[in-house]
């Protein structure tokens, strides 16, 4: 019998964060859109290492962030802008220049199924208000300008058609098609950006529009939800979940109600107990950014670290991928997409469907971590030693038979001190992480 939510707030904190999405562990994010035009941004700094003030909104690593970038009007990307496209060029001329020529939606899709990732989550609309998808609210839209095709709905299939489950993100409270003063600091960014009923009434029926169409199974709202709409969310929220009723929302909403909270690279806290999700560029971006190169995006040891110590605390991790103007996928991201698809089809015994276990990890040292999970009766040790050929772990209260998953891991166990010492003299297929099942809980 399918549950009806009704539209209080009551009704919706009965909503159970749904199986698939704790199971799930891994999504891919994209950001694609205008931005992915110039597709420039300076390679400052990670979100969280500096104050979000004006040094940080002047020198955005975030190449989605260009409209606001150049409106600033200094620095490296208002010089770009005005050095590549003359002073007079204005944003919206890039919707005529988007073209997605090359873009094979089916081909991203196999792309992102062989990465291992169980979801995906695309940007409807970005803060910059061109919308991916033929809105019936305004005609900034790909459909209309620019691909002229709907982007949302040929990815949406795309990804059904691998059984992914398709998330879509939106810009609930900034807009600058309604409002776009330039954002300095944190202040613009939650208050004062799109501050009027009309655009409160724009949001609002754009996801309504979004969740009739296409029925995502991720609602991720960005940044928050206007002021003067707040009043709409029990209605937008229990259609939603009557719409989808394995469908979960994140925590950005103005922290009123959500299914998981979330992180933004080193932004953000997580607590085990609760489902949360950890979301990041391949480097400092989101938004393609054509100036980065491979030193300057995560390696495969350093991203496969972070999907397991995610996982190991409870949380998914959504890596975003920023695809080039014309559809195409740099090798460099592809690359890393691929190498943790390969990790996880050797390890991903204890990542899919594992919960995380009452064990906390353990750090011996910066390079060399222990990570726990649990699984149908079984508890796995994530031996992530980075830059180690080889290492020696003693994990304590331990004690069984501990098998590695990948069978071209050499090691050896041995009962010591109360716990259960791990040598790996190598590594196999598994990059840094080593990985081992123990059949019985301890
Ligand atoms: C995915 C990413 N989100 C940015 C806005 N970030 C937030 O609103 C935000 C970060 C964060 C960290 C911890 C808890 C809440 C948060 N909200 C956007 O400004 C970026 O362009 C990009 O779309």
């Amino acid at each position: 019998m399918k549950k009806r939510y009704a539209s209080t707030w009551e009704s919706l904190k009965e909503h159970q964060v749904p199986q698939w999405y704790e199971d799930g562990k891994f999504g891919i994010f994209i950001h694609w859109g205008l931005y992915s035009v110039p597709a420039f941004a300076p390679q400052t700094w990670e979100l969280g290492e500096v104050p979000p003030d004006e040094t940080w909104f002047s020198n955005n690593p975030y190449a989605e962030w260009y409209y606001n970038s150049i409106h600033v009007g200094y620095g490296p990307s208002y010089d770009y802008h005005v050095k590549k496209y003359g002073k007079d060029f204005k944003y919206e001329q890039f919707a005529d220049m988007w073209k997605a020529e090359k873009w094979n939606p089916a081909e991203w899709a196999r792309l992102f199924k062989k990465a291992g990732a169980e979801y995906v989550v695309l940007t409807t609309k970005h803060h910059d208000g061109f919308c991916l998808f033929p809105s019936k609210y305004t005609d900034y839209n790909a459909s209309k300008r620019g691909p002229q095709r709907d982007i949302v709905g040929d990815l949406t299939d795309a990804v059904r058609g691998e059984n992914l489950r398709m998330g879509l993100y939106y810009s609930g409270i900034v807009d600058w098609t309604f409002a776009d003063d330039p954002i300095l600091n944190n202040d613009d960014l939650f208050h004062t950006a799109s501050p009027t009923f009309a655009y409160a009434d724009y949001a609002y029926n754009q996801s309504m529009e979004l969740i009739d169409r296409y029925a995502p199974s991720v609602f991720w709202n960005d940044i928050g939800w206007p002021r003067q709409g707040e009043h709409n969310l029990p209605y937008l929220l229990s259609h939603y979940y009557n719409t989808v009723e394995d469908g979960v929302v994140n925590d950005r909403f103005n922290d009123l109600y959500y299914d998981f909270t979330t992180k933004e690279y080193q932004s953000g806290s997580a607590n085990r107990r609760e489902k949360w999700e950890m979301c990041r560029g391949m480097g400092l971006s989101f938004g393609y950014n054509a100036m980065e190169s491979d030193d300057k995006i995560i390696s495969i040891e350093d991203a496969i670290s972070l999907l397991v110590s995610t996982v190991a605390n409870n949380g998914n991790l959504l890596l975003n991928i920023g695809p080039r103007a014309d559809g195409t996928i740099p090798e460099e991201q592809e690359k890393r997409l691929l190498a943790i698809g390969e990790w996880l089809g050797v390890n991903g015994e204890a990542i899919y469907g594992s919960r995380c276990s009452s064990r906390e990890s353990i750090k011996y040292t910066d390079q060399i971590q222990v990570h726990f999970t649990e699984r149908d009766g079984a508890l796995y040790v994530l031996i992530d030693a980075k830059g180690k050929s080889q290492v020696s772990v003693t994990v304590p209260g331990l004690s069984g038979n501990a098998v590695p998953l990948d069978p071209k891991v050499e090691a050896d166990t041995a009962k010591i001190d109360g716990g259960l010492r791990f040598t790996v003299k190598n590594f196999g297929d598994s990059q840094n992480v080593a990985v081992f099942r123990l059949n019985r809980i301890m």
